[in-house]
C-alpha cells in the first residue's frame, strides 16, 4: 500500500510544516500538511495515517479538542503534540488523553525523528498483530504475500475509509471486500455489490441513486438505488474502471456530500455507506490518459489493497487445492479425494493467468473426470495444465547439463558427444512425455509431433514401458 508510513502535520505555521516535512521525508515517510483543525480532520477522513503531529494552538480552536476525534478513528494514529512554552501543561494533559508524546518547540530534528520512528514502529507492530483477530472467513493461504494483504484487510476493517482493491482477475478482490465488511462495525448491515461493467451508461445513475415512477420512459415504478440500499452498510463497486466518465462526476459528488437525488425526485436524500471499489485495470494510467477522473481516483484510494497474482504466491496452491477439493466433493455429495504428489506438483508448476478462479475450475474438472477414484492424479487434469507442466519439466531438464564435465584430457570425438546428447535428451523427453500424457499414445503423438509408429519405435528403443 502506498500510504503505509503516512504522517499528517496539523499546524498553522506553514514554515514549521515545511521544515518538519523536509526533515522527516528523508526517512521514507510520506507527509501531508493541514493548516487548520478543520482541514486536518478532512485529510484524516480521506486517508489513513500512522502518526499525526498536532499543534495545540490552531486558528480554529485548541488542538487538544481534536485529540479524541483523531484517536477514536478506526486506524487510531499516534498523536504527537507540538507545543510552545505557553501550553506546556496542556501538552502534559494530552498524554492522559491518549497522545503518544509531546515535543516542545523549537525541537531538534533528531529528537523529532526518534519520537516519530518509535510511534511508527509501535503502529506497525500493533497492525501486524491486528491480523490475529481478523475473521478470515474463507480466505486460504499462509504465504508472506497473502499475510501482507490480510494486514491491510485488518486495518481497513477498523476504519471507515474508502478502499480500492486492485489485482488481476480472479485474485479474490470481491472476497477481500466482503471480508473487510464482515469484520467492520457495519457487519450487521448490508453488503451491496454493484458490477459497473454490466451497466449501460443510461442506467448508471438510476442504478446508483434510484428513480421515481415516470422519471423517464420505462420508469414504470419507483426504484431504490444501490446507494440507498447500502445505507449503514457497505457498497462494493466491482470493475470501477468501467464507470463512464460522464457518471463519475455525479458519483464523486455523493462521496463528497453523502447526499443524492433519485431521478425524478424533488428532495435530496442522504446515505451513510462505506465504499469499497475494485478494479483489474490500471486506474493511474487511465487517469493519465484522461479516461478516469483524478479527483475520484484519489477519493477511492484512501486505502489501497493490491492482491498479488497466484503465480507470485505459489506456496498457497496446495492449501487452496485441498480446501476446494473438500468443498467441491461436499457440494457434489461424494467422498472427498486425496491428491497425489504429481497432481499437486502440476498445479504448483502452472502460472494460473485466471488466478484462484481458474484453479477452482480446474479442480472441479479433475474431480468430475476422476469421480469414481479416491485419489486425483495428473491425468485427471485438463490437457493444457499437463502440457504446461511438461513444458516446465523439459525446460528445466534439458540443455542445462554441461556435457563435457569430466572430459579434460581424454576428449571424445564431437560425434560421440553429439550422439550421447541426443540419446539422453530423447530418452528423457520420452519418459517425461509418457508421464505427462499418462501413456496415452495418441496424446503423446500429438504433443511430440511425430507418427504413432515412431512413438512406438522410440519407446522400444529406450526401453520405456507404457
Ligand atoms: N485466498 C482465497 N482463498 C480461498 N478462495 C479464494 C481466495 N481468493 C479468491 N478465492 C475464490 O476465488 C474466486 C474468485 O474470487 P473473486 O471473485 O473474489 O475474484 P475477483 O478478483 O473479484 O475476480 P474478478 O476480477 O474477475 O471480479 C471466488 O470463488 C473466491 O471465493
Amino acid at each position: 500500500m502506498s500510504d503505509l508510513n503516512k504522517i499528517l502535520i496539523i499546524d498553522d505555521d506553514e514554515s514549521i510544516c515545511r521544515m518538519v516535512a523536509k526533515q522527516i521525508k528523508s526517512d521514507g515517510h510520506h507527509i501531508d500538511c493541514a493548516y487548520t483543525g478543520k482541514s486536518g480532520i478532512r485529510k484524516l477522513k480521506e486517508g489513513a495515517y500512522k502518526v499525526v503531529l498536532l499543534d495545540l494552538c490552531l486558528p480554529d480552536g485548541n488542538g487538544l479538542d481534536l485529540l479524541p476525534q483523531i484517536k477514536k478513528r478506526g486506524d487510531s494514529p499516534e498523536v504527537i503534540i507540538l507545543t510552545g512554552n505557553a501550553d506546556h501543561s496542556s501538552a502534559a494533559l494530552s498524554i492522559t488523553m491518549g497522545a503518544w508524546d509531546y515535543i516542545q518547540k523549537p525541537f531538534s530534528t533528531e529528537e523529532l525523528k526518534v519520537i516519530i520512528n518509535r510511534a511508527i514502529t509501535y503502529q506497525n507492530k500493533k497492525r501486524y498483530n491486528d491480523v490475529n483477530w481478523l475473521d478470515r472467513k474463507h480466505i486460504i493461504g499462509e504465504s508472506r504475500k497473502i499475510k501482507q494483504t490480510l494486514n491491510l484487510v485488518a486495518q481497513s476493517a477498523q476504519s471507515d475509509l474508502n478502499v480500492l482493491v486492485s489485482g488481476e482477475t480472479g485474485t479474490g478482490k470481491e472476497l477481500i471486500a466482503l471480508t473487510i465488511h464482515e469484520n467492520s462495525a457495519r457487519k450487521d448491515n448490508d453488503f451491496i455489490v454493484l458490477d459497473c461493467s454490466i451497466l449501460t451508461e443510461s442506467l448508471i445513475e438510476s442504478t446508483l441513486f434510484g428513480h421515481k415512477k415516470g422519471a423517464f420512459t420505462g420508469a414504470i415504478q419507483n426504484r431504490i438505488g444501490v446507494v440507498e440500499q447500502a445505507h449503514q452498510g457497505t457498497l462494493f463497486m466491482d470493475e470501477v474502471g468501467e464507470l463512464p466518465l460522464s457518471s463519475q462526476k455525479a458519483f464523486l459528488r455523493i462521496l463528497q456530500e453523502r447526499s443524492y437525488r433519485p431521478l425524478g425526485a424533488k428532495q435530496t436524500k442522504t446515505s451513510n455507506f462505506r465504499l469499497i471499489t475494485a478494479t483489474n485495470r490500471d486506474l493511474k494510467k487511465m487517469v493519465k490518459e484522461k479516461n478516469f477522473r483524478e479527483d475520484l481516483y484519489y477519493r477511492l484510494k484512501s486505502l489501497e489493497i493490491y492482491i498479488p497474482p497466484l503465480r507470485e504466491r505459489k506456496d498457497d496452491i496446495p492449501k487452496l487445492a485441498v480446501f476446494y477439493v473438500t468443498k467441491i466433493c461436499a457440494r457434489l455429495k461424494i467422498q472427498s479425494k486425496k491428491l497425489s504428489p504429481e497432481f499437486l506438483e502440476a498445479l504448483v508448476k502452472n502460472d494460473w493467468p485466471g488466478n484462484i478462479r481458474e484453479l477452482i475450475n480446474t479442480i472441479e474438472h479433475a474431480i468430475v473426470i476422476g469421480r469414481s477414484e479416491p485419489v486425483l492424479y495428473q491425468h485427471h487434469l485438463p490437457e493444457n495444465i499437463r502440457i504446461s507442466s511438461l513444458q516446465k519439466d523439459l525446460k528445466k531438464e534439458y540443455p542445462v547439463e554441461p556435457l563435457f564435465n569430466g572430459y579434460t584430457t581424454d576428449m571424445p570425438s564431437l560425434q560421440t558427444v553429439r550422439d550421447t546428447a541426443i540419446y539422453e535428451a530423447e530418452k528423457k523427453y520420452l519418459e517425461t512425455l509418457k508421464n505427462a500424457c499418462n501413456g496415452n499414445i495418441a496424446l503423446m503423438q500429438k504433443k511430440a509431433g511425430i507418427s504413432r509408429s515412431r512413438i512406438y519405435y522410440l519407446l522400444k528403443k529406450y526401453n520405456i514401458s507404457r
